[in-house]
């Protein structure tokens, strides 16, 4: 049974729907990214789950228990959710044993105590607990404010661009730890962030929310590798859309040379068909080439890569090598299978 499920979830400001048949689940001990661009609607879906909003219909399910539906709608304190922000929360007056007991008034002082001392200890902060939150990193009180949250027991957290105020430093370190923490006590999580990086790092699968729908769900690599939009394609990064003829079932022919292709997709409808194939970077290869009228006029040095820039056919491409190639004449060529077409 999943532990999160929304169907024709639909959500207005005013008049304008900002949110439109949305259907998503996330199973027991899942951690799953709402993903996508600026005022896509991750916000928003994030406060309809919680409760926050008016002018919100469909079935919201949490834990299996409907708190959204026709005549339902549980108010956001008995939904069993932990929201977690960007800023923290924290109360600035009480200390961390105070914060995080602040949901646990229902338990004795001792209960209480145990708890938080537990809660502490799993995030190794149980030296800190008399501290102020202003005494803390940014890092350490967002431990504070996701065990915070967990203190109630909750069925599901709900994260809120919470790693992006962090020091970028720290910031994949916090994510590790907060990570390995859900995974060992299967705690389901949604997380809403625009942070490619971010969302991958974090997250079992990973939902591109666009214009109010979601495009794609699925796991990082296959997101990024066989985008079934081309929006999605573009949105997971910089890339350049080449037109190429399909010559057989796992063949493509392009002015780039003759690319494999080793996707899902029976191209045997499509042979001499023209499709559009999205190649990134990393997939193109430079080679030196003496009587060739390319040449690299533009060039980054990137610590592990040079990024080298490249006029063809009107278009900038961009390709990253591990050899500088600036001032010289160049051949470009794919040089790896793609996974999906778009015809
Ligand atoms: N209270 C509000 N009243 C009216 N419109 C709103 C309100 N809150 C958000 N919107 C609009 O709803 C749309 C979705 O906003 P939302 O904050 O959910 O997007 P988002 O994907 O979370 O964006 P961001 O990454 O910038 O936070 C935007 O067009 C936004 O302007």
């Amino acid at each position: 049974m999943p532990v999160l499920s929304l169907s024709k979830l639909n959500v207005s400001y005013q008049t304008n729907k900002i949110i439109k048949d949305l259907e998503l689940q996330v199973n027991a001990g899942e951690i799953v990214a709402l993903f996508g661009p600026s005022g896509g609607g991750k916000s928003t879906v994030l406060k309809a789950i919680a409760g926050l909003l008016e002018n919100v219909s469909g079935d919201v399910l949490i834990g299996g228990k409907q708190v959204l539906g026709d005549s339902v709608n549980i108010p956001s304190e008995e939904r069993k959710i932990g929201l977690i922000f960007q800023d923290y929360a924290l109360f600035p007056h009480l200390t961390v044993a105070k914060n995080v007991a602040f949901g646990l008034d229902k338990l004795s002082k001792a209960e209480q105590q145990q708890k938080v001392k537990s809660l502490l200890s799993l995030i190794k902060m149980s030296e800190y607990a008399d501290r102020y939150p202003h005494e803390l990193s940014g890092g350490q009180q967002q431990r504070i404010a996701i065990v915070r949250a967990l203190a109630c027991e909750p069925d599901l957290l709900l994260f809120d661009e919470a790693f992006s105020n962090i020091d970028p430093q720290f910031r994949f370190e916090l994510i590790g730890d907060i990570r390995a923490l859900l995974k060992q006590h299967n705690i389901a999580a949604l997380f809403v962030t625009h942070n490619q990086d971010e969302a991958f790092a974090f997250c079992d699968r990973i939902a591109v929310l666009h214009h109010g729908k979601i495009e794609q769900i699925d796991v990082a690599e296959r997101l990024f590798n066989t985008p079934s939009t081309r929006f999605v394609a573009e949105f997971l990064g910089q890339g350049l859309w080449l037109s190429c003829k399909v010559i057989s079932a796992n063949s493509l022919s392009s002015e780039l040379g003759e690319i494999p292709y080793a996707g899902q997709q029976d191209l045997t409808t499509l042979i001499d068909k023209t499709v559009d194939v999205y190649i990134r970077p990393h997939q193109l290869k430079l080679t030196l080439a003496d009587n060739s009228a390319l040449v690299v006029e533009q060039e980054r040095f990137a610590g592990e890569f040079y990024e080298s820039q490249v006029n063809w056919s009107d278009q900038n491409i961009t390709v990253k090598s591990t050899m500088a190639f600036i001032n010289k004449s160049v051949k470009i060529e794919v040089n790896t299978s793609v996974w999906s077409v778009f015809s």
